[in-house]
């Protein structure tokens, strides 16, 4: 019962303030990437957890290590001695707009190639975790994605991928044959209705999950933020509503999401109670500021799916 991640990490500074670091100084550190955030989902859901990536031989290099081995997820990393650990400045320029603004080009979580990919570690999950974002930042982490998904289904490890479309890397029409490349390869896939309509078409959300479906994958989830999820599995199609929490920030609730589906599907658990764990493992993580600070518990997903009635439509 495992689960292993491959992507980038990278150091996160972000703005104490409104105001935009134009003028705003009073900053704190942290780390985000969509991988290293699902990979402490799952471990935080009790799900012995890895993660293959590649950092730089510096100080946010080692923060993340450092954070990953305090949240118990092992770490198969290659250290890059020559580059360092990519960056993004998360700044809000006036309230209700928050901005982000990337320096990860041609830096470590880059340079990830297939040589880095822990073919070991990858036949030791049960379920390997990967996202569009790998398939974005350069053709050598391109590859890497490709090479584990590859290897995975060659020793029977299920894949799993979200989408995770980030226009600031690439366009819809150029990321668009590489997502359907990728999903044809995969067991489960998960994307947002926007993101779902760059690899299919399809007029309601159940059209667009049945659509993924059809690429390849048993299962396809469709996110829909505060309105929830559907997910079909086989011909089981399944909506779940959204828990309704006080909302601090929404960033790395879609990566709780895929943990919270993922630690149950390791667990063998049926397609309802997955989705009702992604769903309550989504708003747990809107609670507090961060990407993966706020990252649930059992106990957290436990007081709010008794606490909250069942979601999940059938
Ligand atoms: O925005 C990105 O590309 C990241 O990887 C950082 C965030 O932690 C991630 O997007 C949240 O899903």
């Amino acid at each position: 019962m495992s689960v292993v991640t491959l992507g980038e990490a990278l150091g996160l500074v972000l703005a104490r303030r409104t105001g935009g670091f134009d003028v705003v100084g009073d900053a704190e550190l942290s780390f985000g990437g969509a991988e290293t955030n699902v990979a402490i989902a799952t471990a935080r859901l009790g799900i012995p957890t890895a993660w293959i990536g590649r950092v730089g031989d510096d100080a946010v290099g080692r923060r993340i290590l450092r954070t990953l081995r305090a949240e118990h997820v092992a770490a198969h990393v290659a250290v890059d001695a020559e580059v360092p650990t990519a960056i993004m400045l998360k700044d809000r320029p006036h309230l209700g707009r928050s901005r982000v603004t990337y320096y990860r080009d041609g830096n470590a979580g880059s340079r990830l190639s297939p040589a880095d990919v822990d073919l070991d570690a990858i036949a030791a999950a049960d379920v390997l975790h990967v996202t569009g974002i790998g398939l974005a930042l350069s053709a050598t982490s391109a590859e890497a994605v490709l090479h584990a998904v590859r290897h995975a289904r060659s020793v029977g490890t299920l894949v799993s991928f979200d989408v995770n479309h980030r226009s600031k890397l690439w366009s819809a029409e150029d990321a668009a044959p590489r997502y359907r490349e990728v999903a044809a390869l995969a067991d489960v896939v998960f994307a947002g209705d926007d993101e779902a309509r760059i690899l299919v078409s399809g007029e309601s959300d159940e059209a667009l999950a049945l659509a993924l479906q059809a690429l390849g994958p048993a299962r396809a989830v469709v996110k829909l933020g505060d309105r929830g999820a559907l997910g079909v599995d086989g011909d089981e199609v399944l909506r779940v509503d959204a828990y309704r929490v006080p909302v601090a920030d929404t960033v790395g609730a879609g990566d709780a999401f895929v943990g919270g589906y993922l630690a149950e599907l390791v667990r063998g658990a049926d397609h309802a109670t997955r989705l009702r764990t992604a769903s309550a493992a989504g708003a747990c993580a809107c609670r507090a500021e961060g990407d993966w600070e706020a990252m649930p518990t059992p106990a957290d997903v436990a007081e709010l799916v008794h606490g909250g009635g069942d979601p999940v439509e059938r």
